[in-house]
């Protein structure tokens, strides 16, 4: 054999064993719901969106039942700065003044979910977009947001109280991909700003999910911010509460969304790196997983 035909030979062997690799998570999660919440840091690139949305037609063809959950914060940044309007964060929430929310519903709903919607229905008549605001998916309560451990009033900021998920499932059903973007009326109706972090860890609870997927600017939770070498690959639900309040503000709605998801019921909550294209696949589909894996007290299985 030449050197050529050895190198051609290991090649299609690596590729090979890649989808031999992915079999047993075929079986495991065929048939199973996913949230995937996609963030704002992670999709500001033209390419990485590309392939995240092929990422989720590859799911719901492998039989998979991808949920997209969308974020946006730098979009909206940005058009708050376009508009020459005050942009402000407190303790990791946006200070949201009926004006500011207006800008929030027009740039998820209006510009972000149908931006996403699009390049999935690239691959097919897959996706569907829908905001908490549709067929009453979330009902939001307001909330302050915590700074040095005191409740500050943020203005238009909700939590989600409760989650009728009916919408969703008659998508699924129908085979589609819905995508999700996170305002939601209170009980009178008035609309609030929600995290896209929070209101994926509600919704993972509430379609009884296999898994909560939320991708990020890094590459998962350090234990030690910004000390690179204490990434954490897993952790359970006991270990992460203890952590909880010693995370900085862009981390704590993730990591309070994971906790929310196992506790109500998800057996695994991960936060991975979206600048990594397809690492959702890769997530999914491989032994080894990738970013930082929460799974619920005292639960010793792999992946
Ligand atoms: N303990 C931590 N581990 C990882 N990232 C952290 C941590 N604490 C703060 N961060 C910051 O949180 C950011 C992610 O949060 P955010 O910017 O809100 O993301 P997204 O737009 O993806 O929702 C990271 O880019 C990082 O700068
Ligand atoms: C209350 C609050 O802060 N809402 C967020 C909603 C968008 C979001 O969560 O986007 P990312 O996932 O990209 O951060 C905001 O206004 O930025």
């Amino acid at each position: 054999m030449t050197p050529g035909t050895t190198d051609r030979l290991a090649t299609a062997a690596e590729k090979a064993g890649v989808l031999v690799e992915a079999l047993p998570w075929l079986q495991r999660f065929h048939g199973a719901t996913i949230v995937i919440k996609y963030g704002g840091n992670a999709m500001v690139d033209d390419e990485l969106k590309k392939a995240f949305a092929t990422d989720m037609v590859f799911l719901r063809l492998a039989g998979l039942h991808p949920v997209v959950v969308h974020g946006g914060g730098p979009q909206i940044t940005s058009m708050l700065d376009r508009l020459g309007m005050e942009g402000e964060f407190r303790g990791g929430l946006r200070v949201t003044s009926p004006e500011v929310m207006d800008v929030v519903r027009m740039v998820l709903v209006g510009q972000v979910g149908r931006e996403l919607v699009g390049l999935i229905n690239q691959h097919g008549p897959y996706a569907v977009g829908m905001s908490g605001e549709d067929a009453r998916l979330f009902t939001a309560e307001r909330r302050t947001a915590t700074v040095d451990g005191e409740a500050v009033d943020v203005g238009l900021v909700g939590d989600v109280v409760s989650v009728n998920p009916d919408a969703v499932l008659d998508l699924i059903r129908a085979g589609r991909i819905p995508v999700v973007s996170t305002v939601a009326p209170d009980a009178d109706g008035v609309v609030h700003n929600v995290n896209a972090d929070t209101a994926a860890g509600a919704l993972a609870v509430a379609l009884g999910a296999e898994k909560l997927v939320v991708l990020t600017d890094v590459e998962g939770l350090y234990t030690n911010w910004p000390d690179r070498s204490s990434l954490v690959s897993r952790l359970d639900a006991g270990q992460l509460a203890e952590l909880l309040p010693t995370l900085a503000s862009g981390m704590v709605p993730k990591m309070e969304a994971c906790l929310r998801a196992v506790r109500g019921g998800v057996p695994r909550a991960h936060v991975i790196d979206g600048r990594l294209a397809h690492s959702v696949l890769l997530e999914v589909f491989t032994s080894a997983g990738i970013g930082t894996m929460v799974v619920p007290e005292q639960n010793t299985e792999e992946n």
